[in-house]
């Protein structure tokens, strides 16, 4: 993984229906930092993400990654991005091996069957791999997600309620997920309602209001 990159957040705003939800936000986060984007329910930290993830569009300030606006460099910055919504992003008619495996075969990548074996068994999934998704638990289709995103080489994950319907194991699994993320020199931003802690990095904390 390339070190060095650095997300950006400059005046950002955004309305939704007509209302305007935050205004005027400012924060830089560099390679092996966290963001946590915090602020009560409807403030708009999933519209923001949606922002960050080209799903919806910016409307008033920036959103720079490695100092240019995401807007002039779509193609690129989406390959930098892996991002985990409240749906998890998961084919629910396809078992769990081809899940991972047309993810990684999406980056261009021939599907290793041993890389993902060994994941679904990190993740506590190892003996679904054949069963189709639609038949999983919530937190085991969390789990799933996690698995798939680490495979991704992307540098910057964007988490929206992560820890969502994990277990104590899983949340600590995804917390050292995320360390190791960080410490090879990624950046995640995530939305939490906890309080979340990232082994021994700081939370950089955004909390957002109207
Ligand atoms: N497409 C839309 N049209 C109109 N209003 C919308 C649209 N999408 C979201 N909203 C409104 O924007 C506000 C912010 O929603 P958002 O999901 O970003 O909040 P949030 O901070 O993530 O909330 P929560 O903590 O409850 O998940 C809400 O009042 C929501 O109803």
């Amino acid at each position: 993984m390339k070190s060095g990159s650095i997300l950006a957040f400059t005046d950002l705003g955004c309305s939704k229906g007509g209302r305007q939800l935050f205004k005027g936000v400012h924060c830089t986060v560099p390679a092996g930092r966290w963001l946590h984007v915090a602020g009560a329910n409807g403030i708009g930290k999933t519209s923001l993400l949606r922002m960050l993830c080209g799903l919806s569009p910016i409307e008033s300030g920036d959103i720079l990654w490695n100092g240019q606006s995401i807007r002039m460099q779509r193609g690129s910055f989406q390959r930098d991005l892996s991002y985990l919504g409240h749906l998890n992003g998961l084919q629910e008619s396809m078992t769990v091996q081809e899940n991972l495996a047309f993810a990684t075969a999406l980056r261009g990548h021939a599907p290793d069957v041993k890389a993902v074996a060994a994941t679904l068994a990190r993740f506590g999934v190892g003996g679904r791999g054949g069963q189709l998704v639609r038949h999983l638990s919530q937190g085991q289709k969390r789990r799933v997600a996690l698995a798939r995103l680490s495979l991704s080489p992307a540098r910057l994950w964007v988490l929206d309620e992560p820890f969502v319907a994990m277990d104590d194991s899983g949340i600590s699994m995804l917390s050292d997920l995320i360390a190791g993320h960080l410490a090879q020199g990624g950046i995640t931003v995530l939305t939490s309602h906890q309080r979340v802690d990232i082994g021994q990095v700081p939370a950089q904390i955004l909390e957002l209001r109207a």
